[in-house]
């Protein structure tokens, strides 16, 4: 099965210039969705994580079956804000100005071998600063993954970590 056949691309989306790879799609057909979390689990077992860490929004959606798959447990990095209790903080640069992602202090023990999901890399900028919280509460990153990777950004090359995509589009 050829999970492109279930990625939708939708023109000008967010904004004008934009081609925007939708995974509405794929989670709609549960054949293909099961081949995609299949071939995620066949790259992550290997790296026998104890915790899978998912990246707001979209990045919840791969993480939290895979991890129930491999038996381990799933956390989340969130924008801040949106997490209760103690949070790690970490502030990354955008095209124009800087966010913050968090991770609540006790999700990882340290030590930990995580590995982080998100539905797709462009820039990388997101995922890096992931692997950097990651990193900052003690985590060992083995390895990321995502769905969809856009080449021609050079997001993997900013990343500390090993990074797996299942499927790739030029842009
Ligand atoms: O590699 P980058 O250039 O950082 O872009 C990739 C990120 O952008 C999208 O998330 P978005 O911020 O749209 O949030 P969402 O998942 O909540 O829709 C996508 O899900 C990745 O997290
Ligand atoms: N082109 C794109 N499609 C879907 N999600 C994205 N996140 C960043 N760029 C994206």
């Amino acid at each position: 099965m050829d999970l492109k056949d279930h990625i939708r691309t939708v023109p000008d989306f967010p904004k004008p210039g934009i081609l925007f790879y939708d995974i509405s799609t794929l989670l709609a057909h549960p054949a293909a969705w099961r081949e995609c979390v299949n071939q995620l689990k066949t790259i992550i077992a290997p790296m026998k994580p104890d915790l899978l860490i998912g990246i707001e929004s979209r990045g919840f959606l791969p993480a939290a079956p895979l991890a129930l798959e491999l038996g381990v447990g799933f956390t989340m990095v969130r924008k801040k804000g949106k997490l209760p209790g103690e949070c790690i903080s970490h502030e990354y640069d955008l095209e124009y100005g800087s966010d913050i992602v968090q991770i609540q202090a006790d999700a990882v023990k340290p030590g930990q071998k995580v590995v982080i999901l998100d539905d797709l890399l462009a820039t990388g900028g997101t995922l890096r600063a992931a692997i950097e919280l990651s990193q900052k509460v003690g985590a060992d990153v083995a390895g990321a993954a995502c769905i969809i990777e856009l080449l021609g950004l050079g997001g993997r090359d900013g990343l500390n970590a090993p990074f797996h995509s299942l499927i790739s589009y030029e842009i």
